[in-house]
């Protein structure tokens, strides 16, 4: 069944994209809404979308890549103001404000202002901060964000260098960033918008160091917007990507704040300087743990974006002949091009069934602090979702590549918005914890599940595979057909990730049983560290999907697509860590080629729904903002359009022309020299 969206702007006038929409199995809306969440929140989207690219603010995506990064930033900020304003007067709730979020790809200035300065705020400031502060944040007053990662440290927390020493005699704070290495460096908003930032500074009373705690700092005037005496910040510079954002520096000299704008929540500093504190920090956990979860939905927003365009461009582009007599074939029907893109699409519905499985379990947890006031799931849910964001940003890596090559040249022009989506994830694999080291988190806590396991105590939910003996493991397939059971394919990846978790925990007793220091040992193992949290991840994606799909309440059709995507993206994912699943006996060399085999058997199924399904994800052009994979599929004429906006063909001749190249022409370059 065709897309039924009521979306004028889009004219399916290409031939083979009517074709293939013609001759899905399926129908799309049943996807669409699994996706959005139900009908209601497809309704709110598609008037939201109407709302937001009626606005030329927030029209043609692509025509922010021929911006300088000052009309970017100017723009960006544009955008933010308009989308604040129109929070307020729509009233907008937090998870509506998300689907906006991603409607305009995150592409606004003063994100911060909501994702991490309020939240923080709400979190570490004691009632009569929040009396104070949270009606100016949330009314605009001020403009926040949150100061953490400095030029020298962002991963290790404890190496943090910004000083707050306490001043008794004038009951307050001074803060420093002492050395070039202490300035604070990355923060987003922080170089031109922010007029406050919550830092996080190292704590000294008498000369005795407390830890990093987080401080209201003042940066710019609220009546001219100059930064305060002290104090120097800007923007760092060029980027991958995000270029709209000011991501900021800040150097602090001998900054005077008062002692009330340390947030207490959780420890205090009496006027004469004593130090209380309420225990470890479990609510900034939280926090850090949510900006996680959503990152794996923002890794298939955006892998959805790459696929779309990928997938709709191969439809449509015709190259070379499979037989010289017929006509050149749509580069969709070479099999390797399938080989290529539909492990990348099967991957990106796996990101959003594990992604909205891990936000449901993030709801639990918040409820259970809420209501009871227990923190019970916080270790697992901060494990799961360091190995989820690290794993799912390292898929959205490899797809996007993956996708970006599969569109040829025309894939490396930055309006086929693959680039775009390319760099954005990189950010993704590097903010809110590296990629190895959130790994690691989740590793240590897999080495105590499986330590509890050996004195016979309780693990969590998501380790209770442990509990099985691998040992009494044989490999369930026993014919090709059975390679596309799921439950099998589940009980092999459980397999695979507790040996694994197994041998790295035996090798690591053994080093340290004989005498190797405990952090020798650790390093030692390091990588098999990684491999047994990415193991581990990727088992839970698997479950996540295949529950998702052994769930769903929808047509035989829709749940039979579905359930070939979830077989291609359990079987390639076995294909990719072959040398893994045979080293564990998960699986043995018959069945990996089987799996080969049947992997190939499905890029065939899923041929003829390919268009279908990632139409279901039902993307606004305006979102896509891509050129290659409009849903109209008129590239060629929109890549012409986009050379008339193009700044450097304003001139016919540029001015270069009469400076450089004319003289050099003339000879009169050569005769001067
Ligand atoms: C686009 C973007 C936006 C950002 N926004 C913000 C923001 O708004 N606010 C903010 O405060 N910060 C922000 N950051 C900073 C970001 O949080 C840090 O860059 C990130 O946490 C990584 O830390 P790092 O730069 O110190 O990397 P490093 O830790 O120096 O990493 C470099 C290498 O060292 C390895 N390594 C480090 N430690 C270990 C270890 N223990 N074991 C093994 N290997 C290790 C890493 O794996 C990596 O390969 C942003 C960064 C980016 C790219």
């Amino acid at each position: 069944m065709a897309n039924t969206t009521t979306d004028d702007s889009r004219k399916e006038n290409n031939q083979d994209l009517t074709l293939e929409r013609s001759n899905a199995s399926f129908n799309i809306n049943e996807i669409t809404e699994i996706i959005d969440g139900g009908v209601d929140k497809t309704k709110f989207r598609k008037e939201m979308e109407k709302l937001l690219f009626d606005d030329p603010l927030f029209k043609d995506f692509y025509k922010t890549f021929f911006k300088t990064r000052s009309e970017l930033y100017e723009e960006s900020i544009a955008r933010g103001v308009k989308l604040f304003s129109l929070r307020q007067k729509y009233k907008w709730t937090d998870e509506q404000f998300e689907v906006i979020e991603d409607l305009v790809n995150h592409l606004f200035g003063m994100s911060l202002h909501f994702t991490m300065f309020i939240p923080s705020l709400e979190r570490l400031a004691t009632e009569t901060q929040k009396a104070k502060w949270l009606p100016l944040a949330t009314n605009f007053k001020i403009l926040g964000t949150y100061a953490q990662t400095e030029m020298g440290h962002g991963t290790y927390l404890q190496g943090l260098e910004t000083t707050a020493t306490y001043d008794p005699v004038t009951e307050e704070f001074i803060l420093n960033t002492p050395h070039k290495s202490s300035m604070k460096w990355w923060p987003g908003s922080l170089g031109k918008s922010s007029t406050h930032a919550l830092v996080q500074a190292v704590l000294i009373i008498n000369g005795k160091n407390y830890g990093m705690h987080p401080f209201m700092l003042q940066l710019r005037s609220l009546d001219n917007h100059m930064p305060l005496p002290g104090i120097e910040v800007g923007d760092i510079g060029p980027k991958m990507t995000v270029n709209y954002n000011d991501n900021g520096f800040l150097l602090l000299k001998n900054v005077r704040i008062p002692r009330q704008h340390m947030l207490m929540k959780h420890a205090q500093v009496s006027s004469d300087g004593k130090y209380t504190s309420s225990g470890p920090n479990k609510a900034i956990y939280a926090t850090m743990v949510l900006v996680r979860v959503k990152m794996t939905k923002w890794v298939h927003d955006a892998l959805r974006k790459a696929i779309t365009t990928a997938v709709r461009y191969s439809a449509v582009r015709h190259q070379s002949k499979m037989d010289d007599s017929g006509p050149e074939p749509q580069i969709l029907d070479y099999q390797t091009q399938q080989y290529k893109l539909f492990p990348v699409l099967a991957d990106t519905y796996a990101l959003f069934f594990m992604s909205r499985n891990l936000r449901r379990q993030y709801n639990r947890m918040m409820e259970d602090i809420r209501n009871k006031g227990s923190y019970k799931m916080l270790a697992e849910i901060h494990s799961i979702s360091c190995g989820l964001k690290g794993l799912s940003s390292k898929i959205g890596i490899d797809g996007a590549s993956i996708c970006r090559t599969a569109c040829g040249g025309h894939g490396y022009l930055m309006v086929a918005g693959i680039s775009e989506v390319l760099g954005l994830l990189h950010s993704v694999v590097t903010a809110e914890g590296e990629y190895t080291v959130v790994c690691l988190q989740t590793a240590r806590y897999l080495m105590k599940q499986i330590a509890k396991v050996s004195v016979g105590e309780v693990v969590t939910e998501s380790c209770e595979y442990l509990n099985v003996d691998p040992q009494s493991f044989s490999c369930p397939l026993q014919t090709p057909a059975d390679c596309f059971n799921l439950t099998f394919l589940c009980d092999i990846f459980r397999n695979r990730a507790n040996s694994l978790i197994r041998s790295v925990a035996s090798r690591l007793q053994i080093a340290i049983e004989s005498g190797t220091p405990q952090h020798i040992a650790m390093n030692n193992n390091l990588q098999s560290l990684v491999r047994v949290a990415e193991a581990h991840s990727e088992t839970i994606m698997v479950l996540d999907f295949t529950a998702a799909v052994t769930s769903l309440r929808t047509s035989p059709e829709t749940i039979k697509v579905l359930t070939s995507l979830c077989q291609l993206h359990a079987l390639h994912t076995i294909v990719k860590h072959a040398g893994d699943f045979m080293e564990t006996e998960s699986v043995g060399l018959e069945q990996i080629k089987w799996i080969r085999e049947q992997e190939l058997k499905l890029l065939e199924i899923i041929r003829p729904n390919a268009v279908a399904l990632v139409d279901a994800f039902d993307l606004h052009d305006d979102s896509l903002g891509s050129l290659l994979g409009v849903y109209d599929g008129n590239v060629y004429e929109r890549l012409y359009e986009s050379t008339k906006y193009n700044p450097m063909n304003q001139n016919v001749v540029h001015p270069s022309y009469h400076k450089y190249l004319k003289p050099l022409m003339s000879g009169e370059m050569i005769s001067k020299l």
